[in-house]
């Protein structure tokens, strides 16, 4: 006989007899209300973690909205979840309770295929994702808009003490997903010209990491005017294109190494493939609601590459925080309250943020 709802919350509960409170959206009008979820005690390879700050990624509006029509109501969002260790499950040895940690875009895998064998874990086909996917135990996976989280030790990073959890939590998938392609690509390397398309949460981290590789220049660019000086002034960009100006794109064309394109919503390609030199190589970020074109001819012509990547791998990720303590890269946020998160998401879905929402969960959410 199948499970009834009902047999299934229970069997979920006695799974995850902890309370916690959280954020959820139970529809795509994607409002998110307050919400007691369950999280499993604190198994033997596990860390328990009291959940200071969770950055807003754009991936989060995707899902509440229903965007890629692959939303588990209730949605849970949040994978740029920083905050304090608060238990350790007795086979965990990196971790202590007091611990400065971060949890980003996914908590399981199969451990077993080429890529978890390889420590390329986000491209395990069975990958679990921090929030709306279902874990080995049939449980559906919610995220950081919660005051506590509960994961493996495989999935737990450490912030450096120079990273101030605010403006670091964003780097966990922001930061991890810009910097692992720019590293494995060669995108920024010093004497080269790199652009980046989306002065959003991913675009103004992948700024910051191509100014420290040392690259020769870096061009942002962008369908919003407004951004230009603060790009030019502030961020560290060396050009600012508008995308929507013909001659502007026109006097950028045939002239980067590599394009970095974080680009949410559908827009054509063609234009921003022409902006490579020959053998150049777009590294496409983007999740658009809709399926990209591309004709033969942009890429053929001048033989240029366009390179999917997802997320990072959590040694990536490591690497990637220790890297940006070094250099002093963290994020720009805008720290919010729980209680306006509605509110952000309405001015993310118009890009009216510099440059990444965090949401103060420490001080803000509790339960009643
Ligand atoms: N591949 C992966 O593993 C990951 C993918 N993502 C995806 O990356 C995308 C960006 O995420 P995030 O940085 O958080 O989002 P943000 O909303 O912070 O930034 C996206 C930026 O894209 C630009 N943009 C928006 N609409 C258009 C358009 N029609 N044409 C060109 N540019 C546009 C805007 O920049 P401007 O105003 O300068 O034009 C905007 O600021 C999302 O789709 C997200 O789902 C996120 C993390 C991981
Ligand atoms: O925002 C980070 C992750 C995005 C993402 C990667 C892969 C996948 O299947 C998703 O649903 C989202
Ligand atoms: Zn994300
Ligand atoms: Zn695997």
């Amino acid at each position: 006989m199948a499970p009834t709802a009902t047999t299934a919350a229970a069997a979920e509960q006695q799974q995850h007899p902890r309370k916690a409170v959280g954020l959820a959206a139970h529809d795509a009008s994607g409002h998110l209300s307050p919400i007691r979820i369950p999280r499993r005690s604190t198994g033997d390879d596990d860390v328990a973690i009291k959940v200071l700050y969770c950055g807003i990624c754009h991936s989060d509006l995707h899902t509440i909205k229903n965007d890629w029509r692959n939303a588990i109501y209730p949605v849970v969002p949040g994978h740029e979840i920083a905050g304090v260790v608060t238990e350790v499950g007795k086979n965990v040895a990196g971790f202590a309770a007091g611990d400065r940690v971060g949890v980003g875009c996914m908590v399981n895998t199969c451990r077993a295929c080429e890529s978890c064998e390889e420590g390329a874990e986000n491209y395990c086909a069975r990958v679990v994702l921090t929030y709306n996917s279902r874990d080995r135990d049939g449980a559906v996976t919610r995220g950081g808009y919660s005051d506590l989280v509960v994961a493996d030790a495989r999935f737990v990073v450490r912030f450096p003490d120079a990273l101030p959890l605010d403006v670091a939590a964003p780097l966990l998938c922001a930061g991890a997903t810009v910097y692992a392609p720019m590293q494995r690509h060669g995108l920024g390397a010093p004497g080269s010209h790199v652009g980046v398309i989306g002065l959003g949460g991913l675009g103004h981290v992948a700024v910051k990491f191509a100014r420290a590789f040392g690259a020769a220049k870096v061009t942002v660019i962008s369908t919003s005017p407004g951004k230009r000086e603060e790009a030019l002034e502030r961020l560290g960009a060396d050009a600012f294109v508008l995308s929507t100006d013909a001659a502007e794109m026109k006097a950028a064309a045939g002239t980067m190494h590599g394009i970095v394109n974080t680009a949410s919503a559908a827009a054509s390609l063609h234009p921003y493939l022409a902006l490579l030199k020959p053998h150049g190589k777009m590294i496409l970020l983007g999740i658009p609601d809709k399926p990209l074109q591309v004709s033969a001819f942009a890429l053929i012509g001048g033989g240029k590459t366009l390179a999917g990547s997802c997320m990072a791998s959590i040694s990536e990720t490591q690497e990637m925080l220790d890297f940006a303590a070094e250099h002093g890269v963290a994020a720009d946020v805008e720290v919010i309250g729980a209680g306006e998160v509605n509110a952000a998401m309405e001015r993310l879905a118009k890009g009216d943020v510099r440059y990444r929402f965090v949401i103060d969960v420490g001080n803000t959410l509790k339960a009643d």
